[in-house]
This record gives C-alpha cells, structure tokens and sequence, in this order.
C-alpha cells in the first residue's frame, strides 16, 4: 500500500493522481444518446450512477468541452444505453473524435419515447428527460429521470477497469 497523494498540507491530489485512482474504479460502459431540435449526438460515458429510486433517476457526468455538450444542453432528453461485451468497438468510435454520422452508422437504432435513439443490443436502455444539470468543475453532471427503458437477458456486459475494456459474466449465461 503506497500513500503517495496524501501531502502534509491536506492540499487536493494532482490530477493525473486522481485519473490513476479513477483508473482502478470500473465502470460499465455506456453509449449515451439524444435526438431533438438541436440534432442527434452520442458520446461514450463511464461516469453514469443510479442516484435514486424515487423518482428513478441517474446521472451522467459530460466535459462541458465535448463536441456534444451544446447539442444535449438543448436537447435535455437522452438515452443510456448500456454496452453489452461485444460492442467495444461503438465505445471507440463513440469516445474518439469521429464524425457523428459515422457514429450512429456503425449500430442498428430505434427511436424511444422520447425521440432518442435506443441502441439494438444493448445490455440496457435507459430513455430518460434531464431534470437538471449542476457544473462541478469542467463537467456537467446531468440529472436524467428515467421514463422508460429496455432490458436485454442474452448478452454480458463490459466494463472500463484500468483503462481497457474487461467483459462481464452474467452467471446465469454460459
Ligand atoms: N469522466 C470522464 O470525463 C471520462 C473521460 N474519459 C476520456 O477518455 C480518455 C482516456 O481515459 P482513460 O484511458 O481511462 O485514461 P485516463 O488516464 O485519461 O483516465 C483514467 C480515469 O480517470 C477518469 N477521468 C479521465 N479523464 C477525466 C476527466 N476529464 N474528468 C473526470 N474523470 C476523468 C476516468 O475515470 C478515467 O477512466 C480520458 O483522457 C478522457 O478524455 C474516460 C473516462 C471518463
Ligand atoms: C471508455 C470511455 C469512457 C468515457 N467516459 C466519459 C464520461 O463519462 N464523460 C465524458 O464527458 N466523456 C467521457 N469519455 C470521452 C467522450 O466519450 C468523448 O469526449 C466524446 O466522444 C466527445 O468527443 P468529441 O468531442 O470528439 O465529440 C469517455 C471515453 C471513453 C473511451
């Protein structure tokens, strides 16, 4: 065990201390999705929470400097959809610098309830209206409440754990 961040003064940790830290959390990884009067975008997300039940609510946290972020604070509609383990190449090319209609060309699509596109094989999907957004230093965290959503029963997941993807077993499928 190392204490290698902690300096006498209780100053915060460097932000490459704290990506190394981020970097053993694992995450499932998701392709989060909006379509509306601003147009249709889609990036990849690790930082995505359930934070309550009641009302079924999750988040999502977005670098307000992505291509996207004006796209989806106009929007305030999107859709988690959770990758399931052999869709690790949409997590490249939905969290590179590629065009967006390549993006959404390399997957099959359906429009959820609110109009934004739902991702065919996906472990999960989450159709949900933002309810709020609160900036924490260079992210927007967005609050998505959730209206309706989609559940696969054949596929595993897949997760970003030390900054490459792991898949993960679901017991019940061999
Ligand atoms: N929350 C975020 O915004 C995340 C952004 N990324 C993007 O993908 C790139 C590659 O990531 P990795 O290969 O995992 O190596 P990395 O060393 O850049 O990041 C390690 C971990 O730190 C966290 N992280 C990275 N950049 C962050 C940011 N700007 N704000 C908050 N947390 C951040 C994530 O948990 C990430 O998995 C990152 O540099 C970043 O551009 C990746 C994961 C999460
Ligand atoms: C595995 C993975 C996880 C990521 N997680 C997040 C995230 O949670 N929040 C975020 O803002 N960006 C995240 N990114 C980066 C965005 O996907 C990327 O910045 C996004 O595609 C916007 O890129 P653009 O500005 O080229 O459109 C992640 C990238 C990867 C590869």
């Amino acid at each position: 065990m190392s204490a290698l961040s902690l300096s006498p003064e209780l100053n915060l940790v460097e932000k490459q201390t704290f990506r190394d830290g981020m970097a053993r959390l694992g995450a499932a990884v998701n392709i989060i999705t909006t379509d509306g009067p601003a147009g249709r975008a889609g990036f990849t997300a690790s930082a995505v929470c359930s934070v309550t039940d009641t009302p079924p609510t999750l988040l999502v946290c977005l670098n307000r400097s992505a291509s996207v972020w004006s796209v989806f604070d106009a929007n305030r509609q999107l859709c988690v959809n959770t990758l399931a383990d052999d869709q690790e190449a949409l997590s490249t090319l939905f969290g590179g610098k590629t065009p967006m209609a390549e993006r959404f060309q390399a997957a099959q699509w359906r429009t959820g309830a609110t109009g934004s596109p739902m991702l065919e094989g996906a472990l999960v999907s989450f159709d949900c209206r933002i309810s709020e957004i609160t900036q924490v230093g260079t992210h927007d965290v967005l609050f998505c409440e959730v209206l309706a959503l989609t559940l696969s029963h054949e596929r595993h997941g897949l997760a970003w754990f030390d900054r490459n993807y792991s898949p993960l077993r679901r017991r019940d499928l061999c």
